[in-house]
């Protein structure tokens, strides 16, 4: 059970989701029977999530391939009537589409664009400025601030067909916030940018939370921008949650225990490492190795002991490592 946050920005109830999928069996033959034998089935994507996020939270919303995430984004910004459950976000309940509604949220899809693609990024922002009736005098002083930001200079004027894809991932995140939404929901935004980019993408949503106490949900393959955004992380598998909770928990969950690294003043061998833990990897004088979490102090102190060591330092698995044993084989995020 949910205990409700008085002052919730975004408020799910045991939401809940189901495709209708109409099956057809390959070539002529088979169509021509599906024409006359129509077969459906139901395909239950989200089974009853519920979650509160305050003013100002960000998450990471992760979970494998298929597990839910986009469906549960697409009805908290109310393009997806939900089949069950409840939602609000903002005071207001998504799937009516209201003007306060629309007027408070954006959805970035990093696999979709939004901007029009024969005409500069600049057109595309004058119809969100007349969409979203921003007045003048915000439109402009927002216009400084993300060109400033983004580094928009000299890329607003360019036909968007003619972008890069960084330059035009930089113009749809300036687009979708133009009217400065409290609230935002970011569907893999830095997907297939060069790793400059990601960190300019995200270094621009931790500005504008900071700035605006915007409410983030953010749902990401790479795991960097989780761990740079998120404190708080949402985990769904098979449309339900399975994990809400702190990023440094969910570490914990992992079973594979710590990462021990050392850095070494005499070369040791793969072997001769591998009597103190698994995984073992060495880089020159460089060296790590996953031991049990519950013997860390005391391996630790034998290594200390055992080996001439310069520095060692105990941390948590990546993130990664954690999500790939949480989700066994299915692909989970890829770092
Ligand atoms: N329009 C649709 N019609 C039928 N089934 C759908 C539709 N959209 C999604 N699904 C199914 O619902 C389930 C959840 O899909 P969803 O896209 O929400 O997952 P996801 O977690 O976003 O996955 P990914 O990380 O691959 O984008 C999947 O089984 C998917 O095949």
């Amino acid at each position: 059970m949910t205990t409700p946050t008085p002052d919730a920005r975004v408020r799910v109830r045991d939401l809940r989701k189901s495709y209708t999928v109409h099956e057809k069996e390959p070539g002529f033959l088979g169509s021509l029977r599906s024409f006359v034998h129509r077969k459906s089935r139901s395909v239950e994507a989200v089974k009853g999530v519920s979650f509160d996020l305050a003013p100002g939270e960000v998450v990471g919303f992760l979970g494998p391939n298929g597990a839910g995430k986009t469906t549960t984004l697409k009805m908290l910004s109310g393009l997806l009537h939900p089949s069950g459950g409840e939602v609000r976000v903002a005071g207001s309940e998504p799937r009516r589409r209201e003007t306060a509604f629309l007027k408070n949220i954006t959805l970035v899809m990093g696999q979709k664009q939004q901007l029009i693609w024969d005409l500069p990024a600049l057109d595309s922002f004058l119809v969100n400025q007349a969409i979203y009736e921003i007045p003048d005098a915000q439109y402009h002083a927002t216009m400084r601030e993300y060109t400033e930001v983004l580094g928009l200079e000299g890329i607003l004027k360019k036909q968007v067909r003619k972008l890069s894809l960084g330059e035009r991932m930089k113009c749809e995140l300036a687009a979708a916030l133009l009217h400065r939404p409290r609230v935002l929901f970011l569907d893999e935004p830095t997907i297939g940018l060069d790793v400059n980019m990601q960190e300019a993408v995200r270094t621009f949503i931790r500005d504008y939370n900071a700035r605006y106490e915007a409410t983030v949900i953010l749902t990401s393959h790479y795991m960097a921008d989780v761990t740079a955004l998120a404190r708080r992380i949402l985990v769904i598998d098979q449309g339900q949650l399975v994990f809400d909770g702190d990023l440094a928990r969910l570490a914990e969950q992992g079973s594979g225990g710590k990462t021990v690294r050392l850095q070494l003043r005499r070369p040791v061998t793969e072997a001769q490492l591998a009597r103190y833990g698994s995984g073992v990897k060495v880089d020159g004088l460089s060296a790590e190795l996953t031991v049990p979490r519950a013997e860390v102090s005391v391996r630790a102190a034998r290594l200390l002991s055992d080996l001439d060591v310069a520095d060692l330092t105990v941390e948590d698995p990546p993130i990664e490592t954690v999500m790939g044993e949480l989700f066994g084989g299915k692909e989970a995020v890829r770092g």
